[in-house]
């Protein structure tokens, strides 16, 4: 019988009702096959990340347990973007939601759909500080340290309100 993994996405919105987005997308992962939300993050106010100027994002990240492979949890995880109008048109742009899988289980994995783990994982504040909420001891495959030791040793840790 398939193996139930643990696995802990980032969420972000910064367009419109952006904590409405947030709600939605987490009622989207529970009610995905064979997938429960089992660990919640705060909520969290950030500067937008990268070239592109846009408007503040809510950030938070999510434990999931799951049956699902990773490519299989991916396939859902855009599915639910589609459903709530996310547009990926600009790379980097504004978006009513973003969902990206940050570890899942200990899996290293690089192919074109799918790098694991996150490989923004230890430079971005809005991903390590609501992840430290809920996995501080996490240890990062790759980079073989906590996800708090990640956390505190971000230097710019601002944009994080
Ligand atoms: N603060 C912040 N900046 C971001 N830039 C991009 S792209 N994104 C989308 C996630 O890759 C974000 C984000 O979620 N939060």
């Amino acid at each position: 019988e398939r193996k139930r993994s643990t696995s802990y996405l980032g969420l972000g919105s910064n367009i419109d009702d952006r904590e409405g987005f947030l709600k939605k997308a987490l009622e989207a992962l529970n009610t995905t096959k064979n997938t429960k939300v089992s660990r919640c993050s705060s909520i969290y106010e950030t500067d937008p990340y990268g070239p592109i100027e846009q408007n503040n994002f809510l950030n938070m990240a999510v434990q999931i347990e799951t049956l699902l492979p990773p490519e299989a949890l991916l396939d859902e995880i855009r599915r639910i973007e589609q459903g709530l109008m996310r547009k990926r048109d600009v790379h980097w742009g504004p978006r009513t939601i973003d969902l990206d899988i940050l570890l899942f289980d200990h899996y290293k994995i690089n192919t074109e759909k799918l790098s694991l783990p996150h490989p923004e994982i230890k430079r971005r504040a809005f991903v390590l500080k609501p992840l430290a909420d809920i996995a501080p001891h996490v240890v990062v495959p790759g980079i073989n340290r906590s996800v708090i030791e990640l956390w505190q040793g971000l230097n710019d840790k601002e944009g994080v309100r």
